[in-house]
């Protein structure tokens, strides 16, 4: 469906506006709304943080977040945050919430914002329970219009710990209330597996155990920890991407057709397929999943030499693993999946490798080392927008040999330049009340439960790290993996 360029009214409040990813990622993202006319004139804006600042230093901290803008485009920026407010609030203080429910109540009135409430948390983790509970105590919950919750990463670092978190939002907030973060649902590439799956008989036909020999599913990052290592290093790889955007991916890669195309019918296959995940005993994990971290490279430190990471930290940097689906369709189809810091590139790609035909009818006698190479579809979600299919055709000229080419569709460079940023179209879900890019409890609960069932076993045996060379695509055993499947990952270095 076509996103009708309606205006959307309401008051947002940002619980940690003075952060990082207020300043880098919602600000830019709201102004882009506000551009495509989004929001207009029938919205406004609280910040909120322990901070003192004035209304005048917010405008202009949410002005400056807003880069690369013409003349003309700082008039309607400088429109644009006139829309915004700021409150000093500690969230763990109840009685701070008053002044905070009387400024919402002004600016619905003053924007008339037919009493919509969108709250997005965007602070440690530790705080979601605390700021859902005091909404709710505090009465800024009002049934004049919505009250939506949207709520960052982390959700729990373990399935326990995200069920606490659940159940203080769910006591609270109604699952339609909640949006649950993952802006890897907001990339375009993402979204467009559905389109591709189910739009398409040609794929949808093929795509099962009878036809499709592995799937593989790589995030790729070339930068290290940065400044995020006090998190990173609580966190690792496994639950900094695996938990959450690898098996979201996966979830849209294996589910069944949805009745139709809307969040409920959508949320149900994901959660089918997330069940039939086969949950690894200690023993099975660790054959199908591989840990790594990243050591020195030219001009770059070891992850344990980074600032603010213990010398002797055992946090994976690097992640690679085989997942099995015990449903009729996968049954058989492993789904290979890795991730890392300071790989070789920052790319994101899922590659689908279809079986090769039974018999080759091309491998002549005169030709013994002919081989017909696996047709693979290849989704290039990042840093460019395409599709490739890899297929075998005759090599031009006499005789009869075959060789693969790939037939391939890449966004040009002003369509990509339209792509909206993931965040700036999650908050226009979320304002449009669509929560199909957001995770719902129970894939979420899913997802810990295989997360956790690794790190039972990762949490007691000490690893050897560091091990693999900034640069490269991770440790040895991550290839070893799939080679012994009598596989590789179809993207290597230097190809
Ligand atoms: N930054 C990023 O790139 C990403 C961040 N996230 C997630 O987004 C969320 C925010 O991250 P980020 O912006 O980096 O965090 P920051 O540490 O940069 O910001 C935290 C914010 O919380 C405020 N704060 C802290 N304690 C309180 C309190 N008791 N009461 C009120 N406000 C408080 C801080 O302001 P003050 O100290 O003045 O109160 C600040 O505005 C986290 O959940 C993170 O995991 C997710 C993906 C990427
Ligand atoms: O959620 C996270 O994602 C980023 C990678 O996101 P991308 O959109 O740039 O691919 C990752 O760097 C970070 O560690 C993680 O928390």
């Amino acid at each position: 469906m076509k996103a009708l360029t309606r205006e959307n009214k309401a008051v947002f409040t940002f619980f940690g506006a003075s952060g990082d990813l207020a300043k880098r990622k919602l600000y830019p993202s709201l102004f882009k709304l506000y551009q495509k006319g989004y929001l207009k004139e029938h919205f406004g804006v609280i910040g909120t943080s322990r901070a003192k600042w004035s209304d005048e230093k917010f405008q202009g901290i949410v002005s400056d977040s807003i880069k690369g803008i013409s003349e003309t485009e700082k008039g309607q920026a400088a429109k644009f945050a006139s829309h915004f407010y700021y409150i000093a609030h500690d969230v763990t203080d109840k009685a701070h919430y008053a002044a905070l429910n009387d400024l919402i109540n002004q600016l619905n009135k003053q924007y008339e914002a037919q009493g919509n409430r969108l709250f997005y948390f965007s602070m440690a983790p530790a705080f979601f329970s605390v700021i859902a509970l005091n909404l709710k105590s505090e009465g800024l919950i009002t049934d004049e219009g919505y009250n939506r919750l949207v709520i960052e990463k982390p959700f729990g670092r373990d399935y326990d710990t995200a069920k606490q978190l659940n159940d203080a939002l769910t006591a609270s907030f109604e699952e339609d209330q909640i949006y649950r973060i993952d802006h890897y649902l907001g990339k375009e590439m993402i979204q467009n597996i559905e389109a591709l799956r189910f739009g398409n008989t040609i794929i949808e036909s093929l795509w099962n155990n009878r036809y499709i020999d592995n799937i593989q599913v790589t995030l790729s990052e070339k930068l290290g920890v940065e400044e995020r290592a006090s998190y990173y290093d609580t966190s690792g790889a496994l639950r900094d991407m695996v938990q959450n955007h690898i098996l979201q991916i996966v979830s849209q890669l294996a589910m069944e057709q949805p009745v139709a195309f809307t969040d409920a019918d959508v949320r149900v296959e994901k959660v089918k397929a997330l069940r039939s995940m086969r949950v690894y005993s200690p023993s099975a994990a660790a054959t199908n999943l591989v840990r790594g971290q990243y050591d020195a490279g030219e001009n770059s430190n070891a992850y344990r030499d980074e600032d603010g990471v213990p010398a002797d930290s055992a946090t994976e940097t690097f992640v690679a693993g085989k997942l099995l689906f015990d449903n009729y369709r996968w049954s058989g189809v492993p789904f290979y999946i890795r991730t890392g810091k300071k790989l070789a590139d920052k790319f994101t790609r899922i590659d689908v490798v279809f079986k090769k035909p039974l018999i080759d009818i091309f491998a002549f006698p005169q030709n013994p080392n002919a081989s017909l190479s696996e047709n693979v579809l290849t989704i290039y979600v990042e840093p460019n927008s395409g599709f490739a299919l890899r297929v075998n055709a005759k090599s031009t000229g006499q005789g009869f040999e075959t060789e693969p080419i790939n037939l391939d569709f890449f966004q040009d460079a002003d369509k990509e330049k339209e792509v909206p940023e993931p965040y700036e179209r999650l908050l226009h879900d979320a304002l449009e009340g669509n929560s199909t890019n957001f995770a719902s409890w129970s894939e979420v609960a899913y997802a810990w439960k295989f997360v956790d069932a690794i790190r039972k076993l990762w949490d007691i045996e000490v690893p050897r790290f560091p091990n693999y060379i900034p640069g490269s695509m991770g440790p040895a055993a991550s290839d070893e993996l799939l080679q012994r499947d009598g596989r590789s990952w179809v993207y290597k270095l230097n190809q």
